[in-house]
């Protein structure tokens, strides 16, 4: 697959590290206007480091763009005479819309949007699909690319603003969980290094448990709460400071903030 990345952030960079481990590429394109931070992709003989978008697009079947997202409508402009039959273009732009995307671009092209999370790079993440009418023909290809990189799920985009918090965030929620068990593993008096790699393969064995055996959470729980035993004791007095209430507030108050988030940025 010939493909390029525009804009290689640090999504853009998480989404490159993916394919050049799992093998996905034919030609990759890396584009950013300062490319020095991109040392790391230097040596690859496949790899192409530039900051000329229009080269990439041109050189490449397959486009994703991970520019922020005030940037994102100036680029379509720039690239869009560029634009042929062959081009797939995805997406993984926040709050921005696909009808905003067809505004600019047109509604002919292949319109995908992407919401993967930065465990792309280790070929771990979660990404949800759509696409305009015309992307239906080509989201196989979508699906190729991320089910390689992880784990996929089309979904309608009424739904991508929720994916994004519950995938994309979901990775930074996900690492204070795991950074706030940690500090509980030091106080309890492991070292800093040993509290880490108990809060990691504990997390890692919870969600693999739900992911092989396909049970609700509930159910796991019920098996690890030895009655008056002091794993009840914790999760109720968890409750009781509100965990679960806290984490339904901090998700909600992402998605709303989606709302405004393109206008903010600069
Ligand atoms: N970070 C994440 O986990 C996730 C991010 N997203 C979305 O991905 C997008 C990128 O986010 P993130 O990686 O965090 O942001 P970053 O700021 O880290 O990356 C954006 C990159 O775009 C580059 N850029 C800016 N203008 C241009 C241009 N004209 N041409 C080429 N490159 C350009 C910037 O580099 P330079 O200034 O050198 O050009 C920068 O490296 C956002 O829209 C975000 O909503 C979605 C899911 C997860
Ligand atoms: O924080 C953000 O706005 C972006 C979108 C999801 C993850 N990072």
């Amino acid at each position: 697959m010939k493909i390029a990345i525009i804009g290689t952030g640090n999504l853009g960079k998480s989404i490159a590290k993916g394919l050049i481990t799992n093998n996905a590429i034919t030609s990759l394109y890396l584009t950013k206007r300062n490319i020095e931070g991109l040392a790391e992709f230097e040596g690859y003989t496949n790899v192409h480091l530039t900051t000329d978008n229009l080269l990439a697009v041109q050189k490449s079947d397959i486009i994703i763009f991970a520019v922020q997202p005030a940037h994102f409508e100036g680029i379509l402009k720039m690239i869009k005479p560029y634009l042929t039959e062959k081009h797939v273009l995805i997406s993984t732009i926040t709050g921005f819309l696909i009808p905003q995307i067809e505004q600019e671009i047109g509604e002919d092209k292949f319109i995908i949007r992407a919401m993967p999370n930065t465990a792309i790079a280790v070929g771990k993440s979660m990404t949800c699909l759509c696409s305009n009418t015309q992307g239906e023909k080509r989201i196989q290809i979508a699906e190729a690319i991320f089910n390689r990189l992880g784990h996929s799920l089309s979904i309608p985009e009424s739904q991508m603003q929720a994916a994004t918090v519950v995938c994309a965030s979901g990775i930074a929620f996900w690492m204070r969980l795991i950074r706030a068990t940690t500090q509980a593993a030091i106080q309890l008096g492991f070292d800093a290094k040993e509290a880490q790699e108990l809060a990691m393969f504990t997390s890692e064995g919870a969600a693999n448990l739900l992911i092989t055996n396909g049970n609700h959470p509930e159910e796991e729980i019920d098996r690890v709460t030895t009655p008056k035993g002091c794993t009840i004791e914790g999760l109720n007095e968890m409750e009781h400071k509100g965990l679960s209430s806290s984490l339904i507030q901090g998700m909600v108050a992402s998605f709303n903030k989606i709302n405004n988030i393109k206008k903010e940025q600069i």
